[in-house]
């Protein structure tokens, strides 16, 4: 099989999903197949329907109409055999913040039903390689951005699932911690695990992924590797703005009145 030849082993397989809020259509019955052990990125504006579709790819919000596979089986006919392969770190985060970050691990590990000394091996293992060692005591309540990000993403990765679904996994994120996330997550596709994540970072995505998702107005604009998403573009960012056909919005006069002479 080639790299990109994607139709036998695909991560994810999306068909025709719709889900509207009122008069307002969020995914306009979208078809995507995203390939396994790859870093893929799902990028678009603000409002494009990027974490609408990521609910409903990983359950937790039902489409209109549709259907998802992930792994070969069925989001909303086979839940369970789905959630126990797949780790979600979705936008927004609740969690349950008057646990330590170790106690939410251990809590989390339970859930995925784990054996206890198996979780403490895992929990000490993620907690050191992210960098939250001397804070697993302290309440995630008490977290900062960033270490939510991590402690939300050591939680998603603590029974090593197949398909790792992050919704804008690098915002609020310091560089450092930025490095660290990155490193993980190599790590783990490297193994031949699917990570699928959501930003409006180009350079990011760019930097990241090996296979590129362009998602505006509900509808995919594009989707391949991303040396072919790019095409001629001199970087994703630019081919970006022309799928999307954003270029030059702040060019015309509209905001003349902004700076200058007053
Ligand atoms: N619960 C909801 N009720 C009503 N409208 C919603 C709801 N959730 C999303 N929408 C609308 O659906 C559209 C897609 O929103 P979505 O949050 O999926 O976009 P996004 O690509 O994730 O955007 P961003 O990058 O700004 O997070 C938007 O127009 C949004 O206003």
């Amino acid at each position: 099989m080639g790299q990109d030849d994607i139709s036998a082993a695909a991560a994810v397989r999306i068909e025709g999903l719709w889900k509207r809020f009122g008069e307002q259509v969020a995914v306009a019955g979208i078809d995507l197949e995203l390939p396994a052990g790859r870093f893929v990125g799902l990028v678009g504006p603000n409002g494009a329907g990027k974490t609408t579709t990521l609910s409903m790819i990983t359950g937790l919000l039902r489409p209109d109409s549709g259907r998802v596979e992930i792994a070969g089986h069925d989001v909303w006919q086979d839940p369970a055999a789905v959630k126990a392969r797949i780790g979600v770190l979705p936008e927004g985060l609740r969690m349950f913040e008057r646990l330590s970050g170790r106690e939410l691990l251990a809590y989390t590990g339970r859930l995925r039903g784990l054996p206890g000394d198996e979780v403490d091996q895992r929990a000490t293992q993620l907690l050191d390689v992210l960098d939250l060692a001397g804070a697993q005591h302290k309440l995630v309540i008490d977290y900062s951005t960033g270490m939510r990000k991590k402690i939300g993403l050591a939680a998603a990765l603590l029974h090593n699932p197949e398909v790792l679904f992050l919704d804008e996994p690098f915002e609020g994120v310091d560089p450092v911690s930025a490095q660290t996330i990155r490193t993980v997550l190599e790590r783990y596709t490297a193994s031949g695990a699917t990570v699928v994540f959501s930003s409006h970072v180009m350079e990011l995505v760019e930097s990241l992924c090996s296979w590129v998702a362009v998602m505006a107005g509900g509808r995919i604009r594009a989707q391949g590797p991303l040396a072919e998403v790019r095409g001629d573009a001199a970087s994703l960012q630019e081919a970006f703005l022309a799928l999307v056909g954003a270029r030059g919005r702040a060019q015309d006069d509209s905001l003349d009145w902004l700076g200058g002479a007053r």
